[in-house]
């Protein structure tokens, strides 16, 4: 369970960006997070694995209290924080299974890393979710040969692999086509659901966050504004997190083309 009471970030002298926020994400819950840019979803993303220094608050995961951590104690704790980003962040020169393993680099010595002699066990949950997203016949391709999608889907093997608590996803489907966007907030919605793993997503796309979430946490400047079902969040709740910021309408709107989706079964 994530349990965030009363997070506050500020960067330097400025109005704080997150303002006492509190949110409880339990179970295998899929959460989208909806706010203008701006609004200070990336920043509470980066708050739960400490890439940003929260400047008050507590977030906790399972118990833990993540916000005081340091050293040794934080990289434990990171390491049952699976993140997938916007742009991917493969490291193109490697292979696919390079790239996979590369989650394991918290669990694993630097000579194991290094000499690149991974457990047997860790090679073998590689392939078992390679296959399970459907790259598995990619295990030797450069990570630089793969289609957008393919390379969102390593992303995401990569943060599996590290055995996580709760996965946050940043923007995943931001540099995607539509219909792959669709595939991989499907394929988020099943795994959350398959590995009984709270997952929190950044969106931009309100009719794709009413469709692959079953809850919607809206921000705006920092607070939090609403937080129910995709079924009551009406035009009014659109208003108040957009009302007088500009958003492209297809974006809030436009109904995603399940029809076309094309994703087979066992890979979403
Ligand atoms: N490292 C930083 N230093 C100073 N200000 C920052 C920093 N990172 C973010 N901000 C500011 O914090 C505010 C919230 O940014 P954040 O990236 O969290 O918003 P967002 O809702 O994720 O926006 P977007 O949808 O555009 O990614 C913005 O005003 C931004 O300029």
């Amino acid at each position: 369970m994530l349990e965030i009471s009363k997070l506050v970030k500020r960067y330097g002298h400025d109005k704080p960006v997150l303002q006492e926020l509190d949110l409880v994400v339990e179970g295998s819950s899929v959460v989208s997070i909806v706010g203008a840019s701006g609004a200070g979803k990336s920043t509470m993303l980066r708050c739960i694995n400490r890439l940003v220094e929260p400047t008050s608050g507590s977030i906790r995961l399972n118990g833990n209290e993540l916000v005081k951590l340091r050293g040794a104690a934080l990289r434990r704790a990171r390491r049952k924080i699976g993140m997938v980003f916007q742009g991917f962040n493969l490291i193109d020169r490697l292979t696919v299974m390079e790239n996979v393993l590369a989650g394991r680099l918290g669990y694993v010595s630097l000579y194991q890393a290094i000499s690149r002699r991974y457990p047997k066990e860790d090679i073998e949950r590689a392939f078992t979710l390679m296959e399970r997203v459907g790259i598995a016949h990619y295990a030797n391709k450069r990570a630089d040969e793969l289609s957008g999608g393919e390379r969102q889907r390593v992303g995401v093997v990569r943060a599996l692999m590290q055995e996580p608590e709760i996965l946050l996803a940043d923007e995943p489907t931001a540099s995607l086509d539509p219909r792959t966007s669709e595939q991989i907030m499907k394929l988020l919605q099943s795994l959350a659901s398959e590995l009984s793993l709270p997952v929190l997503i950044n969106i931009h796309n309100v009719a794709q966050a009413k469709t692959y979430t079953e809850r919607i946490v809206g921000l705006r400047h920092g607070k939090m504004i609403f937080d129910g079902a995709p079924s009551d969040f009406t035009k009014d709740a659109l208003d108040a997190i957009y009302g007088g910021i500009e958003a492209p309408e297809e974006e809030l709107t436009a109904e995603p083309d399940k029809a076309q989706s094309g994703v087979p079964h066992d890979q979403t």
